[in-house]
């Protein structure tokens, strides 16, 4: 099927735009570039909707109901509710979950067809810049999209391919009694925080002093002290250098000594790595980094001129809304007429499906200091307990935190842990995004009683 290329003007190709990988980004592109009325085709090796709608935010954010409706039965007799609860039946979560995530790989095919994009179903691997092969066949292209994702990553330590990782706790069959989770980032958080809620005994196991190493410091904190609260046992300093399993379960060493176990199950969420080694990129000119993402400039433009790149494989914010803004925007300047269309990596906005959440956008405090100088730097901070949590003994305490710079004190940055961060952020992110002062954050009417007043009741 291929055919000889010369350049994009005068090439006879199968197709303007073959986009490889149907995740978010993919998928994204392949539409937006369609409605411009280009003929794009998808290759998929796996189900579509890739990492988030398979095995990442979506099955993800089920889990998170479920532990979170685990803490409101706990709170619901504080409400005068007399429940009896007989348990946890986690097939039945499972299969309500795998049953929701197979209608949504329906309504990606439907999408696609709908928008006339052809999907071609295999692994896609470059046999030279102007063409990949599928299955056997070879398809040409005027221009590529590697949206290709990654996976999840394991230790290279003896034992390290024991237990499972985020791909495998999807699969779990059953809630395990006592799991250690390994890792100190969103994957590791989130999940630690939904199998403590649903009833599991879990040790949440970090390399160096705590989680989320990045976020805003009292964030952390605040986080850290909860998940101390609500039972998950944290394990710090603990640089596993071996995992082994034996009748009792498994167990991990650490470099210095120290061991633990036995677990039930083993959880590494130490990161993801991107899929680009059976891609053939060494018979294109693209380039990547030593940890193997493929590199781009601020236009998503890789080394080989008609090929680009967008989401997780490219080691930037990998997050889906990312992901998509930045194929859509691609797509609108190939084909929309858009020439100065790009996505703006600045002031992304992110929740980690922590209990409680996390929501935070632009600068933390450490962050800000670092870049506009100490003296420039003036930060709010209030702590609360939202109203839903009055009557009861459990008082899971909030946070939250503005980062102003300069005399006009424009907010850089937002930072809620607590009660409903994670639906709140959004909006805040506009207004961060435009600039707002706090002054501007003062004048505005308070909602109340909501978490979200907070915000702008600080003094
Ligand atoms: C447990 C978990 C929870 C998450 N939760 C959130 C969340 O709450 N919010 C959020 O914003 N983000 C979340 N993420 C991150 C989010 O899932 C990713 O940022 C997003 O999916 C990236 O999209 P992508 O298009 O870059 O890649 P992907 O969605 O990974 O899609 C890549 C696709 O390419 C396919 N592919 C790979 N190689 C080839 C090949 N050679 N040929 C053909 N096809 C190929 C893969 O099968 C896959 O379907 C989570 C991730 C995980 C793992
Ligand atoms: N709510 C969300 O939006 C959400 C949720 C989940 C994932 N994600 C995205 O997916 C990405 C990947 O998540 P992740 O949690 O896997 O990665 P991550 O990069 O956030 O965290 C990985 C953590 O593992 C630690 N680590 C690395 N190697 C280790 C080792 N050998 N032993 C012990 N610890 C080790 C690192 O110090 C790091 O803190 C995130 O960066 C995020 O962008 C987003």
């Amino acid at each position: 099927m291929s055919k000889p290329f010369h350049g994009i003007e005068e090439i006879m190709a199968d197709f303007d735009l073959i986009v490889i990988g149907a995740g978010s980004g993919g998928m994204a592109t392949a539409r937006r570039a369609a409605e411009y009325g280009q003929r794009v085709a998808v290759v998929e090796s796996a189900r579509l909707g890739g990492t988030c709608v398979n095995v990442g935010c979506v099955p993800k954010k089920v889990m998170w109901y479920a532990a979170s409706l685990a803490h409101g039965l706990e709170e619901a007799a504080d409400y005068g509710f007399d429940l009896t609860v007989h348990g946890h039946d986690w097939a039945r979560l499972k299969a309500g979950r795998d049953a929701y995530v197979k209608r949504l790989n329906g309504i990606y095919q439907r999408n696609l067809d709908k928008s006339q994009v052809q999907l071609i179903q295999g692994h896609a691997r470059f046999t030279d810049p102007h063409t990949v092969e599928v299955a056997g066949e070879r398809y040409s292209a005027k221009r590529f999209l590697i949206a290709v994702g990654g996976y999840p990553a394991r230790p290279s330590i003896p034992g390290g391919e024991l237990g499972i990782t985020s791909d495998g706790f999807f699969e779990m069959e059953a809630l395990p009694k006592r799991i250690a989770v390994v890792g100190s980032g969103y994957i590791a958080v989130e999940l630690a925080g939904m199998l403590q809620s649903l009833g599991a005994k879990v040790s949440l196991v970090v390399r160096r002093d705590g989680v989320l190493r990045g976020f805003d410091e009292s964030l952390r904190q605040r986080l850290m002290h909860q998940m101390a609260e609500d039972g998950i046992k944290l394990v710090t300093e603990f640089v596993p250098c071996e995992a082994q399993q034996d009748d009792e379960g498994f167990h991990l060493s650490a470099e210095d000594g120290r061991a633990l176990g036995p677990f039930d199950e083993l959880l590494w969420a130490i990161g993801r790595h991107p899929a680009t080694d059976a891609l053939g990129l060494d018979t294109t000119a693209v380039k990547r980094d030593e940890k193997g993402f493929i590199l781009v400039d601020d236009w998503q433009a890789t080394e080989q001129d008609h090929i680009f790149a967008v989401g997780d494989v490219t080691g930037r914010w990998p997050l889906t809304p990312v992901a998509i803004a930045a194929g859509r925007r691609l797509a609108d300047r190939l084909y929309g007429g858009q020439a100065d269309r790009r996505l703006d990596y600045h002031t992304i906005p992110t929740v980690v499906f922590s209990h409680p959440p996390i929501g935070t956008v632009g600068l933390t405090e450490a962050e800000a200091r670092a870049a506009e100088g100490a003296e420039a730097v003036t930060v709010y901070e209030g702590g609360f307990v939202p109203m839903y949590y009055a009557l009861g003994e459990r008082k899971p305490k909030g946070l939250c935190k503005l980062v102003c710079v300069g005399p006009e004190e424009r907010v850089v940055g937002a930072h809620v842990i607590g009660m409903g961060a994670d639906e709140m952020m959004q909006g805040f992110a506009v207004a961060v995004r435009m600039g707002a002062t706090k002054a501007d954050f003062d004048d505005t009417v308070a909602i109340h009683p909501t978490t979200a007043e907070e915000l702008v009741t600080l003094r």
